[in-house]
């Protein structure tokens, strides 16, 4: 489904990006909905309203995403003073993670801020009427209910799921599970964001139609020729008794968590080879967030030709970070043992310019809000060796950031 503005008829939509005062990106976003983010230590990319919109679905979704943004681009009236990635026409992104069902969505917004390096921008894509912003509120009670897949049904799934992987089915599935939360007024979109950045710093903190978040993961950066990720995959968290030098020890010698980071890099390296001249792979090293730490790989390629950005995606997903080894068979897998409707969670998020530049994230730590309501979505990379009560333990540390940034803590 496509819209596009009344404005688009009969002549080219106007793009004019322009140097701007240096902006608290976040701090802009004017309503309490509709909010578009990605943005990383005060740096990316915020947007709001919608010059046009495009939706998909099923196992196309991102060459139809290309072919759609690849026409819209070629079509308008552009006058960039930055010429830098994410200056110009930029679609905010948010795809499926399975090819059904979910639906996957591009929001070209009528206004961009950005900011990198100490630069700031503005974009303004077509028509758009000024509008005040809104004062941030947030709830002041929020109550949780069992999701599609309660706890309990969750750890039987895993015990399942290993039991399939210790009779040699598969090597490593992802599953997830899901947790409802109810607040007492509509949830504004830019509580949760203020809350997940000034916790999660170095997280890239999200939203695109409705899909809330702050991740870790960067499944893929194109700057021109040249591509970055950073994997995520083994995982401990804060507990008594064990200091943080201890955990990242045991961590990084842990036998199981590194053979699911193996797993993880595998696939992104297998994926993206096939598209690069150079390809290097610097892990892993332990990556510490607040709520838990990771296994954490850097992956640097320069690419033989120019794919999108999207193209690039289309092949690279799911990786064993979010899926599993062999890749069809543990999305099979999941499909079975979850029964869950994963809707966009585990999906690409991220942004898009003309030259097929961006960034795409794997959507985790976030949540699917409507109304008052958020359905939060946390999963665990699991291998023979998996325990069922670790990897519930592990899947609500994974919870902690959404529902944290919801209870204003
Ligand atoms: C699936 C999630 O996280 C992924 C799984 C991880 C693991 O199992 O160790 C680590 C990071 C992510 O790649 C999630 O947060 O929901």
């Amino acid at each position: 489904m496509t819209t596009a503005p009344a404005s688009r008829i009969g002549q080219r939509l106007r793009v004019r990006t322009a140097h701007a005062p240096d902006v608290d990106l976040l701090g802009r976003l004017p309503a309490p909905t509709g909010a578009l983010s990605w943005v990383r230590g005060g740096s990316g990319l915020v947007g709001w309203g919608e010059a046009a919109r495009f939706e998909t679905s099923g196992p196309d979704r991102f060459a139809a995403a290309d072919r759609w943004w690849r026409a819209f681009t070629a079509d308008l009236d552009v006058d960039d003073e930055l010429g830098v990635p994410g200056s110009g026409p930029v679609a905010f992104a948010s795809m499926a993670f399975d090819d059904h069902p979910g639906h996957s969505v591009l929001v070209v917004p009528e206004v961009v801020v950005g900011r990198r390096d100490g630069r700031a921008w503005v974009t303004t894509i077509g028509d758009h009427e000024p509008r005040g912003t809104t004062p941030v509120r947030g709830p002041s009670r929020v109550r949780y209910a069992d999701g599609e897949l309660s706890v309990t049904a969750y750890r039987e799934a895993v015990r399942a799921a290993v039991g399939r992987m210790r009779a040699g089915e598969l090597d490593k599935v992802v599953l997830a599970h899901d947790l409802l939360a109810v607040a007492d007024v509509e949830i504004d979109h830019r509580f949760l964001l203020r809350g997940l950045a000034r916790r999660y710093p170095g997280c890239w903190v999200y939203a695109v139609d409705g899909l809330v978040g702050a991740t870790p993961e960067l499944l893929l950066r194109r700057t021109g020729r040249v591509v970055d990720s950073r994997v995520l995959a083994g995982t401990t968290w804060p507990r008594d008794g064990a200091s943080d030098e201890e955990l990242a020890a045991a961590l990084l010698s842990s036998p199981k968590d590194r053979e699911e980071h193996g797993y993880a890099v595998a696939s992104l390296v297998e994926a993206l080879r096939p598209f690069c001249s150079t390809l290097s792979v610097d892990g892993p090293s332990v990556l510490r967030l607040p709520n838990v730490s990771h296994l954490s790989s850097d992956v640097v390629g320069r690419l033989g030709g120019t794919p999108s950005l999207l193209a690039l995606g289309a092949a690279l997903h799911p990786t064993a970070a979010v899926g599993g080894t062999p890749r069809a068979g543990a999305v099979r897998v999941i499909r079975e043992l979850e029964g869950l409707d994963r809707g966009r969670y585990a999906g690409p998020v991220g942004w898009i310019d003309a030259n097929g530049d961006g960034e795409l994230g794997i959507a985790l730590r976030c949540a699917r809000v409507e109304g008052r309501t958020a359905r939060l979505f946390a999963g665990c990379g699991l291998v023979a060796g998996s325990d069922p009560d670790t990897e519930v333990r592990e899947a609500h540390a994974k919870m902690r950031p959404v529902r944290e940034a919801l209870e204003g803590r």
